[in-house]
């Protein structure tokens, strides 16, 4: 794996109605890291611990190879853009130009020109009230504060929320100009599966306040196939005797429909027995995290 810009060791936290942890997590350098999870899996607990806006119970949390605790604090986080799931309610009688001009007093790397032209491509009256504009044209202005400063590293949680199908383009747009670079990391919470297909280098599975697994997305979706298989003898327990193998539909009577993690493992193991595959078919990233899901309850 490439060098960490985020490094979690063992974080835990209690929050009542869920037990995070312990979580241990390398989100590296220079690519996009998706986290996926369904609702209430934690995936904006963590983020907002990598933020510090909520505090570990245990374990610790690297930010750029420093402990996010003490002075370094403030610079850690002048490297970051950080669009929170939720606006912050503070800032509801501000204005994008007042934000703007305190940003800029603060972030020596504040680019103004960039500023200027997210303003006119997003079509915002930076002198308009935070809350008297809409949900979209607010998370339109959450996204230039958090990309017109260059930071090192986007964190964006649920970033398209509220966003029209034109403004969400143009966010994947400037979110791919911004990687351009080649040295900038983005981490990313979404629900939304063509976001994540379009964006993310690895995947990052959550559930229940656990993580599943932290895989490269392109190999991932090369790896995990369905297929459909004749086999001579309809009783047999493809499950526990097939590498890769984590469910199993029957189909017909000689044919089964199998999930598999591992295809290249499954159809050697398939060929030795003479099995035939008889369809191949892609999984997409929803199902993927579905099965895994369901194995990780197995398990238990
Ligand atoms: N401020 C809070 N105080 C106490 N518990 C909280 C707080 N915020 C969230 N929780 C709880 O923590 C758990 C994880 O919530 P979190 O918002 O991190 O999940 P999420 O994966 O981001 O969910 P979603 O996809 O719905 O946004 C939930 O059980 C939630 O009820």
């Amino acid at each position: 794996m490439e060098e960490s810009v985020v490094r979690v060791k063992g974080v835990t936290k209690d929050r009542g109605s869920l037990q995070l942890g312990p979580l241990d997590l390398d989100i590296p350098s220079g690519y996009v890291t998706a986290i996926v999870g369904s609702n209430g899996s934690g995936k904006s607990t963590l983020i907002n611990m990598i933020m510090q806006v909520v505090h570990p119970d245990g374990g610790s949390i690297e930010l750029f190879d420093h402990k996010i605790a003490g002075e370094h604090q403030w610079q850690l986080k002048q490297n970051i853009g950080y669009v929170p799931e939720k606006s912050w309610s503070e800032q509801d009688g501000e204005t994008l130009e007042r934000i703007a001009a305190f940003t800029r007093h603060w972030y020596p790397s504040w680019n103004q020109g960039l500023y200027e032209r997210l303003v006119r491509l997003f079509e915002i009256n930076p002198k308009q009230k935070f809350n008297k504009m809409s949900k979209g044209m607010r998370r339109k202005c959450e996204i230039i504060l958090g990309i017109a400063h260059e930071p090192d590293m986007l964190i964006l949680d649920e970033p398209s929320s509220g966003l029209d199908p034109f403004a969400w383009k143009m966010m994947m747009d400037e979110i791919k100009d911004y990687m351009n670079r080649g040295d900038r990391t983005v981490l990313l919470a979404s629900h939304i599966v063509e976001e994540i297909k379009r964006l993310a280098d690895y995947v990052v599975f959550m559930h229940k306040g656990k993580l599943l697994g932290m895989f490269e997305k392109d190999q991932l979706l090369d790896d995990c196939k369905t297929l459909w298989v004749e086999i001579p003898d309809w009783g047999t327990d493809l499950n526990h005797e097939l590498p890769g193998v984590i469910a199993r539909e029957d189909e017909r009577t000689n044919v089964v429909k199998i999930v598999t993690l591992n295809v290249t493992a499954t159809e050697q193991a398939l060929q030795q027995r003479g099995w035939k595959v008889v369809r191949t078919a892609m999984m997409e990233l929803d199902e993927i995290f579905m099965h895994l899901i369901q194995r990780s309850a197995i398990k238990k």
